[in-house]
């Protein structure tokens, strides 16, 4: 249980730990170099018509060559964490066996960076880049997937466990599956609801052969983040009780279920019908772990209604009084607060992290000055999101949750997957023509409330 919160203003517990969350593919750049192989992502982004713009992630912010920078960065805003993840491809060209030193280097030296900075580490093992030759051989669709992880999961606790000490195995089982199995958005791009559930299934799999892994290597603590979107009925017709039961299986309960409980949400047989396999009952062993804490990626929220979309039956109502983002997201603080409570009740207080929360609004594409002469960039619309979403933080920890600390989603404006360039989220502006970086009014806000530990709120 957390401290009891001083009722005075918006102080968080003591030792809560505020920082930021990037992913490899999205700002690195520099995919190949230092005898990396090439991943999904480097393949999906370079096949005409995949990404807005035909964007890639060959440069994005140049992270690869500017990391010592953008920990100073970190350090100037008065960052306590940083979660990243690594490239798999980096450290395993081909996936398994041959092990790419270079690649490994590049992430020691900057965990101690971070560390000789006072930033806490918070690395994810798999951010959407599987290695292309995994790929080519089934990738999350080939069972051994669950050993190829762990073992890459093994090279990364021998050589940095203890430098660092939170381990995250997946980032958003539920986008990597929707997006990348399902509708084909994401890389690989398939559309398949036969393969959609096996890929999902591996994942998790895989996630557990992971966590065991590191049970026998590691030290510290390692859990698994998901994204949840709470889900409201559009009307009290069972028809939208029924899509929205459906919704939150689908999103929310499909992956926390099988990690924490053992077991499947019923709706899933329902929702996919003659492609939802007979799981071997073995597997739930698997996927099921003892874990240190999970991490909740936050937002927006859905209300739904039953429509005939596929297979879901099921889908978001538009709200004509709502504020939306860049990305087409409802601004919505009160679901944070919703699904932490939920998910507090359902799962048993475990310790939770923040591990994204953000959004994209469109910046001033550059700069003005200030009477001081200072840079800026005004971002209202993103202070009062991230505002109005950590008070929303502090509602579920007055009402008993365990949550630990919260990494905004992203420090940089980097690459958005499949809308490339177009949706800027950071706090910090980056110049793709320059790379300058360019902390955002959002940044000094951001930086007050962590010196406040929540006061500046
Ligand atoms: O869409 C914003 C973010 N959502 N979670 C995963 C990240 O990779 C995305 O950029
Ligand atoms: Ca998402």
């Amino acid at each position: 249980m957390s401290p009891p919160l001083t009722a005075a203003k918006k102080q968080f517990p003591k030792g809560f730990l505020w920082g930021s969350a990037t992913a490899a593919h999205q700002i690195e750049g520099s995919p190949l170099a230092d005898g990396a192989g090439p991943s999904i992502w480097t393949r999906f982004a370079h096949t005409p018509g995949m990404t807005l713009n035909g964007d890639t992630g060959d440069v994005a912010c140049d992270h690869y060559r500017r990391w010592k920078e953008d920990v100073a960065l970190m350090r100037e805003l008065g960052m306590q964490a940083y979660r990243f993840s690594v490239s798999w491809s980096r450290i395993l060209p081909e996936g398994t066996g041959r092990v790419n030193q270079k690649g490994l280097d590049f992430y020691s030296r900057l965990v101690d960076e971070l560390l000789a900075n006072g930033i806490e580490p918070l690395l994810t093992l798999y951010h959407w880049d599987l290695p292309a030759a995994l790929d080519d051989r089934g990738g999350w669709l080939n069972r051994d997937c669950a050993d190829w992880f762990a073992d890459y999961g093994r090279v990364l606790y021998r050589a940095l466990d203890g430098r660092v000490k939170k381990w995250v195995t997946l980032n958003e089982p539920w986008v990597i599956t929707d997006g990348g199995y399902l509708h084909g958005a994401l890389a690989p791009g398939h559309r398949s609801r036969f393969e959609a559930p096996i890929a999902s299934h591996n994942l998790m799999r895989s996630h557990g052969a992971a966590v065991q892994a590191y049970r026998a290597e590691g030290r510290h603590e390692i859990g698994l983040v998901v994204n949840i979107e709470p889900k409201y009925a559009a009307s009290d017709s069972a028809e939208d009780q029924a899509a929205v039961r459906r919704a939150d299986a689908y999103m929310n309960r499909q992956y926390l279920d099988p990690a924490l409980l053992g077991s499947y949400p019923d709706e899933m047989k329902e929702i996919f019908g003659e492609a939802w396999p007979d799981w071997p009952a073995e597997d739930f062993d698997l996927i099921r772990q003892q874990l240190d804490f999970i991490g909740i990626n936050y937002y927006t929220r859905n209300v739904t209604q039953a429509n005939d979309s596929y297979p879901l039956r099921a889908g978001p109502v538009k709200q004509p009084l709502g504020t939306y983002t860049e990305t087409g997201w409802e601004v919505f603080p009160q679901g944070l607060t919703d699904l932490l409570v939920w998910a507090k009740d359902r799962y048993g207080n475990i310790p939770t992290y923040i591990t994204e929360n953000g959004a994209a609004f469109f910046d001033p594409p550059v700069a003005d000055t200030d009477p001081s002469g200072a840079r800026r960039i005004r971002d209202p619309l993103r202070i009062d999101y991230l505002r109005k979403h950590l008070s929303a933080i502090h509602d579920a920890i007055a009402a008993g949750c365990d949550i630990r600390g919260y990494m905004v989603w992203s420090l940089l404006d980097n690459l958005e997957w499949s809308l490339g360039y177009s949706k800027r989220f950071g706090i910090v502006h980056v110049n793709y023509g320059t790379q300058e970086r360019t902390p955002k009014d959002s940044a000094r806000f951001y930086s007050k409330v962590i010196a406040s530990n929540g006061d500046a709120l």
